[in-house]
């Protein structure tokens, strides 16, 4: 498990810490596990050592540059040329700035001349303290850097990415690996940010125990999600391992009860019951449902119902919401979805809206939701009492109790936002709450699921919502099989 805090939760524990130590010390772990980072980029490149290597430090006017001059400092003493570009020349971190000279380092007399020679680019510009993208004096030397043949490392953070939400409303240095300290911030586990990350260290400075027990929010990994899988056992007949009902599909969208269906089938239900207009294209591709065509509330005993997906106006969505099972409730089925109703529910809800459907289920414009995804999650879970997994490119999953943390998806890809796709998913999911999992665990682990079928499926090149559900059994044993 990958677990993150807010960016005050951080400043928090790390004034904690700073209390309890000499001056200086946090710092000078932070850049000793920076230094020995870039040493190791260093050995993997051409000529393979850090002695003569070029290295370049871009350093902003905060802390952040602080860990980039002593860095800097650690790898002159080992022989390398380290120039510093100032970005805020005079704002610099003057016994960062000290501490370079005297090993040796020198600032930087043209900022593009250094870095079109230079092995390795340490970014230092911002960090946690970093606003609103880069500055646009900062700009043209970012460009410059990473349109260089140097490796980019950033420190904490890719300077330029909001450290909290992982949003970048402008311009952001992309790196190749990022090193950080303490703990993951949100950034590091939520796209677009994640990706300009590239590969992530994480450097113990002793932050551990002065944080707080429960992050605020966490990644699974291949583990995690191994460990949650249902896998049947020798008692298990098909009601045991989960019968799934789906009201989906409309005379105009039966494709969606197939697509609905084919997610549910690859996620282990022990049977699919289907409720709805679209039957006989659902049993022409899956003959093994069961077809309803009354109302869901007589359709039979299930374990767990998706609602939603290609439903147009049909009605269903009533009976679902009333009945005392887990329910997911996607797409059409959260249109003018009635609050009172769904906390007023006995057993586990699950909404998975997008950011749109969230925006209209909150009352925003759909901006508001994109530039606030994560208190946007939480915000719909507390109003709906409801467990409620937000899609886009990092799907976050929030838990109505406000002690578990968020939940953010690590295997997502540009190839998923395809149409089909996300009835794929909450069949994918319902089946998990089916088979017996928290809405928190069946949102996450069914996101996880899905995101690697869909690179699986994609391997570079598109794939359809049919791709996806296809490649759901390849991700599934990739991740049953270990690491
Ligand atoms: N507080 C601590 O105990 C530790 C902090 N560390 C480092 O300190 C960093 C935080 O330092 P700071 O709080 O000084 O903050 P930063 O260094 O992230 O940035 C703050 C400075 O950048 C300027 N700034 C803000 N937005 C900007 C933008 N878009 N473009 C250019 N400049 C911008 C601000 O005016 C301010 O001077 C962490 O990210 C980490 O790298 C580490 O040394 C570990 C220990
Ligand atoms: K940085």
């Amino acid at each position: 498990m990958r677990t993150a805090y807010s960016v005050e939760t951080v400043r928090a524990a790390e004034r904690e810490l700073m209390d309890r130590l000499p001056d200086g010390v946090l710092m000078q772990r932070a850049a000793a596990g920076l230094a020995a980072a870039c040493a190791d980029l260093l050995r993997r490149r051409a000529p393979g050592r850090v002695y003569g290597a070029r290295v370049v430090l871009l350093v902003g006017s905060g802390d952040n540059g602080g860990d980039a001059l002593y860095a800097g400092a650690r790898l002159a003493r080992r022989g390398a040329g380290v120039a510093a570009v100032l970005l805020a020349p005079g704002r610099a971190h003057a016994p960062g700035l000290t501490a370079l000279l005297a090993a040796g380092g020198r600032v930087a007399d043209d900022p593009f001349d250094a870095t079109a020679a230079a092995d390795l680019v340490i970014d230092g510009i911002t960090g946690i303290g970093g606003r609103g993208g880069l500055r646009p004096d900062a700009v043209p030397v970012a460009r410059a850097a990473r349109g260089s043949g140097a490796v980019v490392v950033a420190v904490d953070l890719p300077s330029g990415v909001e450290a909290g939400s992982g949003e970048v409303v402008g311009e952001a240095l992309r790196a190749d690996a990022t090193v950080t300290f303490g703990t993951y911030k949100p950034a590091h586990l939520i796209d677009p940010a994640r990706e300009y990350a590239g590969a992530v260290r994480l450097v113990d400075i002793g932050l551990g125990a002065v944080l707080p027990s429960v992050p605020e929010l966490e990644a699974l990994q291949h583990a995690d999600v191994a460990r949650l899988l249902p896998v049947p056992t020798g008692e298990s007949d098909k009601y045991r391992r989960g019968v799934l009902g789906i009201v989906a599909g409309s005379a105009r969208y039966p494709g969606a009860a197939v697509l609905a269906v084919a997610g549910a089938l690859r996620g282990g239900a022990g049977a699919v019951r289907y409720v709805g207009p679209a039957g006989d294209a659902v049993i022409a591709r899956f003959p093994e449902t069961l077809v309803h065509t009354g109302p869901p509330a007589k359709a039979g005993r299930v374990q767990a119902w998706v609602v939603g997906p290609g439903l147009g106006d049909e009605p269903g969505v009533r009976d679902a919401v009333a009945s005392d099972v887990p329910v997911l409730i996607d797409a059409d089925g959260l249109r003018g979805l009635d609050a009172a109703a769904v906390r007023a529910r006995t057993a586990p809800t699950l909404l998975t809206p997008h950011a749109g459907e969230a925006a209209a289920l909150l009352g925003i414009p759909r901006e508001e939701v994109e530039s606030a995804r994560l208190t946007s999650v939480r915000e719909l879970a507390a109003r709906y009492g409801a467990t409620v997994l937000l899609k886009g490119s990092t799907t976050l999953v929030a838990s109505p109790d406000t002690s578990e943390p968020v939940r953010a998806n690590a295997t997502g890809t540009p190839w998923l936002a395809t149409a089909g796709s996300g009835d794929v998913l909450s069949g994918l999911m319902g089946s998990l709450l089916a088979a017996g999992l928290t809405a928190l665990d069946a949102g996450s682990v069914g996101a996880y699921v899905h995101g690697l079928a869909g690179r699986l499926a994609a391997r570079g090149a598109p794939t359809s919502a049919e791709g996806v559900a296809a490649s759901v059994p390849a991700a599934w044993r990739d991740i049953a099989s270990g690491p």
